[in-house]
């Protein structure tokens, strides 16, 4: 059954590359000048950074970019085939992420965003602001293993948790809300807080 599950994921996963690739061409394209706004949704599969980037897109009226998207295609299948990504499965990836998030001045972006140091290839790009959702594991596993239509499943919780280094103090440009709210109300304290 999660096999079938895990096609039925990267099926999906490549046709919202090929908006990706799009998308990303337009955006290269756009010299406006704007004020910058660069958000970065983080946590674990299962915490909702889909669910809360479109929502804040929208609230925002910004520009959405979905980071499962800019994967490439050998990470997307280890996923599926539940293997965990290890750092270098994911430096291009966040590398990409990060030059595409320096083409745009205002965005909301999803992305796992696990450790430190992938937080930091982000922050090349200069001005973002890290959303972290924060929830416990058998939330994130419930709510992973209530999906049909994805690539990744509840049986990668324990390695995203294993791989997690919540953000520090230190990391003044995070702001840490509680994953376990609806969604409604996680948008709007993301919004007090930056909109
Ligand atoms: N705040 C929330 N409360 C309840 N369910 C949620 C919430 N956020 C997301 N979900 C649900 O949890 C599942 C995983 O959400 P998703 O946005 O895909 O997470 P992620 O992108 O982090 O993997 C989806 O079925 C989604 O509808
Ligand atoms: O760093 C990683 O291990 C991956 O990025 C991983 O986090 C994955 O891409 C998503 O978490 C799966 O997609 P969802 O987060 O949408 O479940």
């Amino acid at each position: 059954m999660r096999g079938w599950n895990s096609a039925a994921g990267v099926g999906s996963w490549v046709v919202r590359q090929t908006a990706w690739l799009n998308r990303s061409e337009m955006a290269d394209s756009d010299t406006t000048p704007e004020t910058p706004l660069r958000l970065i949704v983080m946590g674990v599969a299962g915490s909702g950074k889909t669910t809360i980037g479109l929502r804040l897109g929208e609230a925002l009226d910004v520009e959405y970019v979905e980071a499962d998207d800019a994967h490439p295609p050998t990470n997307v299948e280890k996923m599926a085939a539940g293997i965990p990504l290890t750092d270098a499965d994911r430096q291009p990836w966040l590398e990409t992420l990060a030059s595409r998030l320096a083409a745009r001045t205002r965005v909301v972006i999803s992305c796992s965003a696990l450790k430190r140091s992938y937080r930091d290839v982000l922050r090349a790009a200069g001005g973002v602001t890290f959303v972290c959702l924060d929830l416990p594991p058998a939330v994130a596993r419930h709510r992973a293993g209530d999906r049909t239509d994805h690539f990744m499943g509840p049986n990668m919780i324990d390695s995203q948790f294993a791989t997690l280094e919540p953000p520090t103090a230190d990391e003044t440009d995070v702001i840490t809300v509680d994953a376990t709210a609806t969604p409604a109300e996680i948008v709007a304290a993301i919004v007090d807080r930056v909109g």
